[in-house]
């Protein structure tokens, strides 16, 4: 109803925690947590080891529910919604430990995101005879592997690529599934540095081409600094702060909660 002022600079948001929780048992992983996520920016998560970075992925994904708390994606209220829902309306994550299928070739298990918005008994009456819904799939498959760089690759096991290569075909497959927003978790653990710097440039251009939101977690700081708009700092289950990467990383509050880890 007109609420949002034209003349408004700042952007729509798509995504927007407010006050989000969740205990396991007498454990608080996510404690209160708010922050929004406005259309196109590319968001670091980044906190110490058991700050509640992944628990706050698998809330934001469905895959676990808050204790307390709302989360809306593009003005919806998607809280108590499944996984399934929210991929089709434009949620895709890939996960901390690949999860390739090593039996389908590349071309293959990009298709499997697909699953996001194909399902079969509703397109074949939506397109009766109208061509083949798999060739289309299979056509932006390969344009999808094309678009990460493995189109060369495309009849081979995931297992016959470079770690580097199997990161982005999972990328491939999450961006088959036409996502508005991307979540990555660590998707440049166990790489070389010339593979991570191949993997941030890859971030920045399927954003430029597509537009696309990311909230990224991640420990590699030169990812970090090289995609990130904005990051936002997570200890023990609390926002710390949403900054720059430059002016994150210069924070002392941010030094002290990762040297009192190590300490
Ligand atoms: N299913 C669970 N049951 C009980 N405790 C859990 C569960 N999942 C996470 N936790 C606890 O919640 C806290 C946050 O864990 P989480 O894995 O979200 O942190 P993280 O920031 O992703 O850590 P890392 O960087 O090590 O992956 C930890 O204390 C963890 O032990």
């Amino acid at each position: 109803m007109g609420t949002i002022a034209m003349d408004d600079h700042t952007k729509h948001p798509l995504l927007v925690l407010d006050g989000v929780s969740k205990h396991f048992g007498g454990v608080q992983a996510v404690s209160d947590v708010s922050f929004s996520i406005p259309q196109g920016r590319i968001t670091g998560l980044i906190g110490p080891n058991g700050a509640g970075k992944t628990t706050l992925f698998n809330l934001i994904s469905g895959t676990i529910l808050p204790s307390s708390g709302t989360i809306l994606f593009a003005g919806r209220d998607l809280t108590r919604l499944p996984p399934q829902t929210r991929s089709r309306q434009g949620m895709m994550r890939t996960f901390q430990n690949l999860s390739l299928y090593p039996e389908l070739s590349c071309l293959e298990n990009v298709t499997i995101g697909a699953n996001a918005w194909y399902r079969p008994g509703l397109l074949s009456l939506v397109r009766p005879g109208g061509g083949s819904i798999e060739h289309t799939i299979m056509t932006q498959a390969r344009e999808h592997l094309d678009l990460v760089g493995l189109a060369d690759k495309s009849e081979l096991p995931p297992d016959a690529l470079s770690y580097g290569d199997q990161r982005r075909l999972e990328i491939a497959r999450a961006m088959m599934g036409n996502p508005q927003l991307l979540l990555l978790d660590e998707p440049a653990a166990g790489l070389n540095n010339q593979e991570s710097q191949e993997l941030a440039e890859l971030l920045l251009a399927l954003r430029k081409e597509t537009g696309l939101t990311i909230l990224i977690i991640e420990h590699d700081m030169d990812v970090l600094m090289t995609v990130s708009d904005m990051v936002l700092v997570l200890v023990e289950g609390q926002l710390l702060l949403e900054n720059t990467p430059r002016k994150v990383q210069q924070d002392p509050r941010v030094i002290e909660a990762y040297l009192g880890r190590e300490g």
